[in-house]
């Protein structure tokens, strides 16, 4: 059994958009799965639909080995779901918050107290618990939000772009408490975000998702090898000559794959130190001038590239009312 199994799930929209299509994925227990993509790939669609709040159009998918269309009682009691946006009240104290989710998730009240006291320990909040959670920084607030969704002891976490917007320091944070909380219960943890590096540290698998389809599916270290160990990138002093000069370089043997964006040109490669040479070479007999020249290692973000023929951009997915309004319509689609 699978923690979440999906077969040829898909979600078409009123409007007519297929939001999600056919969507195959398996995340095994105790892993954590990364859902990848930019604004609008369908990442919350999934989750909305995994999460039994929205109703899938056609496909499977079931989640702690329950059906999410016709067991979704179980599927909830089996899950825990930190949404992108907070659930707290502001008004109470980080402590009465947890009481009242705790209340609304049925917790029985025999071991209520313990549960919260030992879920504040683990995202750190035990100190501030009785302060109001309108005095709270950004990355306190997301913590209480991610133990509110620790409150059932849940098989598989769903954790919809986590840190979303929080600086980067406080995101390394989250990111800490997010591995504790998965190595500390051998929790299952279904996570969508489209930053590659918190996919990258935190992930076992990603899937990346533009689109609504899954574009490739594989384990972020076998992504990038994929790609080549490295990547050279230069920039020439005329464009002339540039499909010349590419398609030779495709020729050569530890060339995987080049791309380029004006006068830039970005190989991936077996091996920089053997290609450079040659690059150099090649552009000499065609008169080409290398301006400058550079050997990086390839991130999650050129996977992306490779596969969607785009970058991703970080900063696409700010919070915004628009954003929100369409959640709203989308949880009465
Ligand atoms: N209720 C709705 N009715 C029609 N289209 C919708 C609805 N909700 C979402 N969509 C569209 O479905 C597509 C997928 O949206 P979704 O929110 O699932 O993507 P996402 O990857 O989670 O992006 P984000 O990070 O912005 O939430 C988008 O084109 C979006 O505009």
């Amino acid at each position: 059994m699978y923690a979440v199994e999906t077969d040829k799930l898909s979600k078409v929209y009123h409007s007519g958009l297929k939001a999600v299509d056919e969507v195959s994925i398996k995340l095994e227990n105790g892993e954590i799965f990364g859902f990848l993509g930019p604004n609008g790939a369908g990442k919350s669609t999934t989750i909305m639909i995994l999460t039994t709040l929205l109703k899938p159009t056609s496909g499977k998918a079931f989640v702690a080995g329950f059906d999410v269309a016709t067991q979704a009682k179980s599927v909830r009691q089996n899950i825990g779901y930190v949404q992108q946006d907070s659930t707290i009240d502001e008004y109470l104290t980080g402590r009465e918050n947890l009481e009242l989710q705790a209340r609304l998730n049925h917790i029985p009240k025999d071991i209520r107290t313990k549960r919260i006291d030992e879920i504040l320990g683990i995202i750190e909040l035990s100190d501030r618990q009785n302060e109001a959670a309108v005095t709270y920084s950004g990355g306190m607030r997301k913590r209480l939000d991610i133990g509110g969704g620790l409150l059932n002891m849940p098989k598989v976490l769903f954790l919809d772009e986590p840190t979303l917007g929080l600086d980067i320091q406080t995101r390394y944070k989250i990111w800490e408490y997010i591995k504790k909380i998965h190595d500390e219960f051998e929790m299952s943890i279904f996570l969508t975000t489209h930053y590659m590096e918190e996919a990258d540290k935190l992930c076992n698998n990603i899937s990346i998702i533009d689109n609504g389809k899954i574009k490739i599916t594989d384990s972020p270290k076998a992504l990038k090898n994929a790609l080549g160990n490295e990547i050279v990138i230069f920039e020439i002093n005329s464009e002339i000559k540039l499909e010349q000069l590419v398609s030779e370089i495709k020729k050569l043997a530890t060339v995987k794959d080049v791309s380029t964006n004006g006068s830039i040109i970005t190989v991936f490669t077996t091996s920089g130190d053997q290609l450079i040479p040659q690059i150099f070479q090649q552009a000499s007999s065609l008169e080409i001038k290398i301006e400058s020249i550079s050997l990086t290692k390839p991130t999650l973000d050129d996977v992306f590239l490779s596969h969607t023929g785009r970058a991703l951009r970080e900063d696409e997915g700010k919070y915004d009312k628009k954003k929100m309004r369409e959640r709203m319509r989308r949880i009465r689609a």
